[in-house]
């Protein structure tokens, strides 16, 4: 097996004291299946404590009343742990796609800020390219990059030299798969659950590059939003886990917890949707003058 991945320790999460359908941006939504408030509550709680049990911490905002999807904090930027240059790591805010979202950043950047990290951004209001942090995960050599529904492909190249970072993209092609953390798992250093039908055939290719080990997951797996877990040192918080996915990871020496998350899948995300992990490695990545690698 790989070695366990240098982040996922460290978390933030958005308490859903808000946390309802008012609009719809992807499939999986419908103003006519609320979550019911205090069953979504538990269900949060449940994630929380599962993080701390298997030794991870938990940051905990507030959300905002005007912001229902605010809950799905992974959204909120994509965080690094502490570099040579930010002693208090760096933050690259996400400028959402869609306009109900937008007012997520605002109080995103105040945090961010507020507890140490270097704010960057890809743009704000008409400016500069749409940057949904679920879309970008940090593995191996680069950093990963789902493009598409909701990240444009000119974010990548604000991402590469804001950061000096390799930055691989990935074409998403399923309505269902809008961000990368839905088809995109990483495991452990080599391993990764993977979706490839959420991507167009040569990012397909480009992904089997980049995951040494991939864990390809069946259709039913993928829509039961199994790829959207977390890795918490040895521990993997799924919010679905098939017998054949059980014994693939309990294999790899993982414990499996198997989370109901039932009223946050009305919004069409999980438990990886629901927690921003803080602490990427950002040297991992790190070229001089950053490089943007697309599927040829
Ligand atoms: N990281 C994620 N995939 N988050 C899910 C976000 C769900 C939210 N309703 C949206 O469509 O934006």
């Amino acid at each position: 097996m790989g070695q366990q991945l240098g982040w996922g320790r460290r978390y933030l999460m958005v308490r859903p004291d808000h946390f309802r359908i008012d609009y719809v941006i992807n499939p999986y939504m419908s103003t006519q299946d609320q979550p019911d408030p205090e069953l979504a509550m538990r269900q949060w709680s449940s994630l929380r404590l599962a993080i701390i049990d298997a030794g991870g911490e938990v940051e905990v905002l507030d959300q905002r009343p005007d912001s229902p999807d605010m809950v799905y904090a992974m959204n909120l930027g994509l965080a690094t742990a502490p570099t040579e240059e930010a002693p208090g790591g760096r933050a690259m805010l996400s400028h959402m796609r869609f306009e109900p979202r937008r007012k997520e950043s605002l109080t995103a950047a105040a945090w961010f800020t507020g507890h140490g990290f270097a704010l960057d951004r890809t743009g704000g209001e008409g400016v500069g390219p749409h940057f949904e942090s679920g879309d970008a995960f940090f593995f191996g050599d680069s950093l990963v990059v789902g493009y598409g529904p909701r990240t444009e492909e000119d974010a990548l190249k604000h991402l590469a030299t804001g950061w000096n970072i390799r930055v691989r993209g990935l074409r998403i092609t399923h309505e269902g798969m809008y961000h990368l953390d839905l088809p995109f798992c990483p495991i452990d250093s080599t391993h990764a659950l993977v979706y490839p039908p959420a991507l167009d055939a040569a990012s397909q290719a480009e992904l089997f590059g980049i995951v040494p080990d991939p864990i390809v997951l069946t259709d039913e797996e993928a829509f039961a939003f199994s790829g959207n877990s977390v890795v918490v040192n040895d521990t993997v918080i799924m919010p679905a886990c098939s017998t054949r996915l059980h014994d693939i990871l309990t294999g790899l020496g993982l414990r499996v917890v198997v989370l109901d998350l039932s009223e946050f899948h009305k919004g069409g995300g999980s438990v990886r949707c629901m927690t921003n992990p803080l602490d990427f490695d950002l040297a991992a990545a790190s070229v001089v003058g950053g490089e943007v690698v697309l599927p040829s």
